[in-house]
């Protein structure tokens, strides 16, 4: 498991190994610039000149550090450096100190004479970055977009609030990054909102910490992250077992039921039923209004269809124990019957609510919480929205994130405290929170960038493949992550040109892959 902290969080870390006399300030400096030489190196082996922008704080000690580490490989290093050394952090002083070269004013005529170089470095600010950039530093940070140089952020691109993946001012500009190379952990901004994008490609240095990250509490968040493409072996990462198959009876992996919405609106059904399948529930029932019964019927063959009248229809199938998980929502229609059977579904099992489920509660969310409270069992219900669905649940979460108050993640936990519910909130960057306090992050950018994603009914094969793996588990929060992690792994499979329908069918070639 790869955790995210917060900048706070970061500097808990630290200062915790410091106070403790296990490592001191001015060697984790040392650690972190040779890292990220190391990284520039790897990347860049042709590379022999740079420009190191240095900040007034500990940022700008790394940046310090870097810059005396490529000057004795012979590399050209100018260093452009903001504010009074006198008025530096001590470590961070002490290595503007031993720069032997000349620190000219980090301004913006200094850079726009400085950018026939190699290779930019952003050393300007990192996790102290408490007010918005102003003046000429401000200016300094519009003109890097402009640069020509590949552009490598030490920590964070210089800016960006590290806790919500926006810029610290709302007018505030971050500069786009070829490479950022952060410290000990990732943080959460480098994986929410604008974050991804201004940070390019990101490396992580170890610093040595690791046994102070394992004080940080309960309330870190998990980075739903790549598994290795090998067999499993031990110490494989926590995504593997769940993908398993239990040996047995085919009710030993659940009994999936998916409900229908009515004629020429069942497609979104059987997307979502084929998803809960081929990701390993034992048996998948399609609930179809009798309208579309024969649609459903003349189109399932794996797939099983059931009568299904209304809300009380639905509370007769569910009498059957052995349905251990439901979906229902997509293209199922917005109004009253919906909301009938959304109460019905909710009991002793799992329940994915996505789509026509949540939109039916917009007037009065409360009715819906209510109603998840009612079951008495924590962690039954997931809550799938989209950015709209979400803000028609939690127009207050909704407004202080698009105001950027607070982050794509707290607007997340917050809801799940409010609704009671796991909550998981689509996008290429896909926050999860569950009632008990745990959050995961999932991140679709790079190497997992998959823009074609973005396609009608991916959201609803999504659905289909939490609640197929929510069927044969024990744990909804991690059924979801693993879930998101495969529907971005089919998406990478497939390639540009995909639709929904081939999501399900690249489910096999992953799991294979994965040495399942
Ligand atoms: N604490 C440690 O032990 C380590 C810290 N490291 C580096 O230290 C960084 C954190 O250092 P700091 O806490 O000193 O913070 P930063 O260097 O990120 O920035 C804080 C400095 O910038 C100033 N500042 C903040 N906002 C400003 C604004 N809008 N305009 C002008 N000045 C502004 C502050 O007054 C302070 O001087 C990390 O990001 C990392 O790069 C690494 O060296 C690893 C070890
Ligand atoms: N740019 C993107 N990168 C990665 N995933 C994306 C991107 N855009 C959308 N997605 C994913 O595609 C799915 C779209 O779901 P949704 O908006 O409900 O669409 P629909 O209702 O058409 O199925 C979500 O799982 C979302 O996370
Ligand atoms: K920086």
């Amino acid at each position: 498991m790869t955790e995210v902290v917060t900048a706070a969080q970061m500097r808990g870390i630290e200062s915790a190994a410091i106070e403790a006399g296990a490592v001191t300030g001015a060697a984790l400096m040392e650690r972190a610039g040779a890292g990220v030489v190391a990284a520039i190196l790897r990347q860049w082996p042709e590379a022999q000149s740079a420009t190191i922008l240095c900040g007034p704080g500990n940022n700008g000690g790394d940046g310090y550090v870097i810059a005396r580490l490529l000057a004795e490989r012979w590399w050209d290093v100018r260093v452009l450096g903001m504010g009074d050394a006198e008025a530096m952090p001590p470590d961070a002083r002490a290595n503007r100190a031993a720069w032997q070269g000349e620190v000219a004013p980090l301004t913006r005529a200094n850079l726009e004479a400085a950018t026939d170089t190699d290779i930019v470095v952003d050393a300007i600010f990192g996790t102290g970055l408490t007010r918005a950039p102003a003046g000429e530093v401000l200016s300094v940070l519009k003109a890097l977009g402009d640069c020509a140089a590949p552009l490598v952020a030490v920590d964070a691109p210089s800016g960006l609030c590290l806790d919500r993946g926006i810029p610290l001012a709302r007018e505030g500009s971050v500069p786009k990054c070829d490479l950022t190379v952060t410290f000990e952990v990732p943080k959460i901004g480098h994986f929410i909102a604008d974050g991804p994008a201004c940070c390019g490609a990101l490396e992580v240095v170890d610093l040595g910490l690791s046994h102070w990250r394992g004080k940080l509490g309960a309330d870190t968040t998990r980075l739903i992250d790549a598994v290795p493409m090998v067999p499993p072996t031990e110490g494989t990462p926590h995504i593997l077992p769940n993908f398993r198959k239990k040996t047995g009876h085919k009710y030993d992996n659940g009994h999936a039921l998916v409900v229908s919405g009515g004629p020429s609106k069942t497609g979104a059904a059987r997307l979502a039923a084929r998803a809960a399948l081929r990701i390993g529930a034992g048996l998948v029932t399609v609930a179809s209004p009798p309208t579309a019964l024969a649609e459903n019927a003349m189109q399932l063959t794996a797939i099983m269809t059931r009568r299904c009248g209304g809300a009380a229809g639905l509370s007769e199938i569910l009498e059957d124990a052995r349905f251990t998980a439901l979906c229902l929502g997509p293209s199922l229609g917005v109004g009253e019957q919906t909301r009938a059977m959304v109460r019905a579904a909710l009991g002793p099992r799992f329940v994915v609510l996505d789509a026509d489920a949540l939109t039916s509660f917009e007037e009065d969310p409360s009715e819906l919480f209510e109603a998840i409270a009612a079951v008495g069992e924590p962690e039954r219900v997931i809550l799938t929205p989209h950015g709209g669905e979400f803000g028609r649940l939690f127009p207050d979460e909704n407004a202080a994130l698009d105001a950027g108050d607070i982050s794509k993640l707290d607007a997340v936990r917050e809801a799940a405290q409010r609704s009671g519910a796991v909550v998981l909130l689509k996008g290429a960057d896909t926050v999860i929170a569950s009632p008990d306090g745990r959050s995961s992050i999932h991140a679709a950018h790079c190497a997992r960038s998959v823009p074609w994603l973005a396609t009608a009914g991916a959201g609803d094969v999504l659905a289909g493949l939490i609640a197929g793996l929510a069927a044969r588990s024990d744990d909804l929060h991690r059924a979801a992550a693993d879930a998101t992690w495969l529907h971005v792994e089919a998406a990478r499979a497939f390639g540009p040109g995909l639709i929904a329908e081939d999501l399900p069918e690249m489910v096999p070639r992953v799991l294979r892959d994965m040495g399942v």
